[in-house]
């Protein structure tokens, strides 16, 4: 392994409390009652408008402009990305001693790019990043393959050398469409990922090279 790309919400970072926090302001916008977190972390992953269509037919509001409620959940957001956020366990550590043993990394999320550098700023991950691709960083989103194939690229490996950590179905199936090993994460936001064993990841700390179960 010669680099490790990681997707942000529900892997690097909890960022599930924020985004309900903005959710439960545009819901009152549209004068519905606002979600517990639980509720809503289970729609994290597919991106802003994912998270807005499908929490909203879910609850069944009613909207004539999807596109205005989208933009008002990401002005939300935007206003406070990081004040109950934190970041999972060994993260930090863990990023820092790939970094040190010369692992390229990266971050590859369906968020916007700016609004990820935000947060990733905000943890002290930023400056151990050489890339991050976002929402609309490319034309393609998640599971598109050719999103993680960009930041596979920006990186400068082979993609046998890559390994694309992610917590839902939507990283699975990027990482398979564009031929990259996936790891997904113990903990995480969505609904379970079925994964062989060996494709899961307890720790971050698993991921350095000597780890028992790297690779
Ligand atoms: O759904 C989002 O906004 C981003 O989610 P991701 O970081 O898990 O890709
Ligand atoms: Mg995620």
């Amino acid at each position: 392994m010669k680099a490790a790309i990681f997707d942000l919400d529900g892997t690097l970072v909890d960022s599930a409390p924020d985004i309900t926090l903005s959710m439960n302001r545009l819901l009152a916008d549209r004068g519905a009652p606002p979600q517990e977190v639980a509720f809503v972390e289970g729609f994290i992953g597919e991106g802003a408008r994912a998270l807005v269509a499908k929490l909203f037919a879910a609850l069944d509001v009613r909207t004539d402009d999807l596109d205005r409620d989208v933009a008002t959940y990401i002005a939300y957001y935007r206003a406070n990305p990081v004040e109950s956020s934190r970041l999972y366990a060994d993260a930090k550590p863990a990023l820092e001693a790939l970094h040190g043993a010369g692992i390229r990394l990266g971050v590859c999320t369906n968020k916007l790019q700016e609004l990820a550098e935000i947060v990733l700023d905000h943890f002290g991950l930023l400056p151990l990043m050489s890339v991050v691709v976002g929402a609309d960083t490319t034309p393609f989103t998640k599971p598109d393959p050719r999103a993680l194939l960009h930041a596979v690229e920006a990186l400068g490996v082979a993609p046998q050398d890559v390994v694309y950590v992610g917590d839902t179905v939507i990283d699975r199936d990027c990482a398979a469409a564009a031929n990259i090993a996936c790891r997904i994460v113990d903990w995480g936001t969505g609904p379970a990922v079925a994964v062989a064993a060996q494709a899961r990841l307890a720790r971050f700390a698993d991921l350095l090279p000597g780890a028992v179960a790297t690779d």
